[in-house]
This record gives structure tokens, C-alpha cells and sequence, in this order.
């Protein structure tokens, strides 16, 4: 099967200084889904086999307005705190995946019944005749290929990322979990997200509910 690779003119990359670090900020057009994704790189990453990695799908209400109903935004946080304490690692910041795929306006929908009606995130999303999930990772994939990165130890709670991520070609070595301290605000998400998807959220059973783990890669699994 021919592979589709990343032309020059649709990628461009320079250093970025952040609060959480420096990073190699590497901007492409992807040419399937046409979108335009970030990979933040910091250290060697070319030819190794253990490159720590985060798929981060954009979460705009969670990444930028720091919304509590969702753990994406300390899930970004931790993932760039756990690549820069490593001294190496990918965070691919996942454009169209806004919603697990189906955009800005049906998540708020989907937030509507949540709030209204007390649906979960799998029921809200069905019930407005819409897919629980339909994010696509093949620029996760050609990105990290164009980066030389052999394999990768994921940073993720959802087996499902992984086995989609090798779907493409990328050897995953581990998946790390990503644990976010459970809170009133987002106990509803995080609980959904383990008994109707099956997401490993280990943090919803200890009693010290608050006190776990901050995105350090603690235990690999597998
Ligand atoms: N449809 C819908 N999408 C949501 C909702 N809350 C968050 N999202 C989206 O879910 C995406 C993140 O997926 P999650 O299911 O939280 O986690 P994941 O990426 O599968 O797994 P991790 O790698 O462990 O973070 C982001 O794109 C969010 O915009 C919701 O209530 N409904
Ligand atoms: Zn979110």
C-alpha cells in the first residue's frame, strides 16, 4: 500500500518557549484529513524506540478555557510537565477531533442533555442521532513516522487509542497511564468514560479520591 508522507510545503517548525518548557513546534497540514495539527517535540526523539507520546485530541472548552467537566486540559498540562521531566517525547495536538470527532457545536449539544437530562457522555451523544467516537489517528501516525520515531510508550487511559495508533504502523511499547485527580465537577465524565468505554481509570476506586498522581508515567501497561 502506498503511504501517504508529509510534503515540505505543508510543514514548518521553530522552537517555542512555553511556561512548561521548550519544545520543537512542529506544524503540518495533514494530507488526508487536511486539517492542520502541532507536534510539540522536545530532545532526540529520531530512531529510538521509547519515545514518550501524547495524542492529545483538541478539547477547546477543556485546553483553553480550563473547563472542570472534562480532565482534558490537566491532561495536556501533565503530559508536557511528564515529556519535559523525561527529556524527550512527542505531544501531537490533534486538530478535528474536537467532540471524539463530531465538532464544537454537538459536544455543547451533547452537554445540553448531559446537564438537562443527566445522560452520560455515550447516551448524549446517540441520542442526538450522533457517533460516540469517530476520531481519526493517521496524522498522529505520519507525523511521529516523519519524526523517525520507531516506537512509542503512550500516554493514554484508553486501550482503544492504542490499537489504533499500531492500526497505522506505530509500535506502541507501553501504554502510560494519564491520571487526573477525580473531582466533583468531572466524577460523571471520568466514570462514564470507564464503565461505558472502557477507559482504565484506576484513580475512581482508591478511597483517597484527589490525592493520585499528576501524569507521571507511574506504571506502564503492557
Ligand atoms: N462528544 C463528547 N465529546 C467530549 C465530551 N467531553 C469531552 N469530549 C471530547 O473528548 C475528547 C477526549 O477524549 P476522551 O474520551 O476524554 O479521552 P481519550 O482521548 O479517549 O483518552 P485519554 O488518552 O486517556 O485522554 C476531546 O476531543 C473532547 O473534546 C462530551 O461530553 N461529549
Ligand atoms: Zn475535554
Amino acid at each position: 500500500m502506498h503511504e501517504q508522507g508529509i510534503d515540505q510545503k505543508d510543514i514548518a517548525e521553530a522552537d517555542l518557549r512555553t511556561r512548561r518548557g521548550v519544545f520543537r513546534a512542529v506544524a503540518f497540514r495533514d494530507p488526508v484529513d487536511g486539517h492542520e495539527h502541532m507536534a510539540l517535540v522536545r530532545g532526540d526523539v529520531r530512531g529510538r524506540e521509547d519515545v514518550l507520546v501524547r495524542m492529545h485530541s483538541e478539547c477547546m472548552t477543556g485546553d483553553i478555557f480550563g473547563a472542570t467537566r472534562c480532565e482534558c486540559g490537566d491532561q495536556l498540562g501533565s503530559a508536557l510537565d511528564a515529556i519535559v521531566r523525561e527529556g524527550a517525547g512527542v505531544l501531537v495536538y490533534l486538530r478535528g477531533h474536537e467532540g471524539r470527532g463530531i465538532g464544537l457545536v454537538a459536544k455543547v449539544r451533547t452537554h445540553i442533555l448531559q446537564d438537562d437530562q443527566g445522560l452520560d457522555t455515550v447516551d448524549s451523544a446517540t441520542a442526538i442521532g450522533l457517533p460516540v467516537d469517530v476520531r481519526d489517528y493517521g496524522p498522529a501516525a505520519r507525523i511521529l513516522r516523519h519524526l523517525g520515531v520507531r516506537a512509542v510508550r503512550l500516554m493514554s487511559n484508553n486501550p482503544d487509542k492504542v490499537s489504533a495508533l499500531e492500526s497505522y504502523g506505530v509500535a506502541v511499547a507501553a501504554r502510560v497511564p494519564l491520571l487526573v485527580p477525580v473531582s466533583d465537577d468531572n466524577i460523571r465524565y471520568l466514570t462514564a468514560k470507564r464503565d461505558r468505554l472502557g477507559h482504565d481509570l484506576p484513580q475512581l476506586d482508591t478511597p483517597a479520591r484527589g490525592a493520585v498522581v499528576d501524569g507521571a508515567p507511574v506504571s506502564e501497561v503492557r
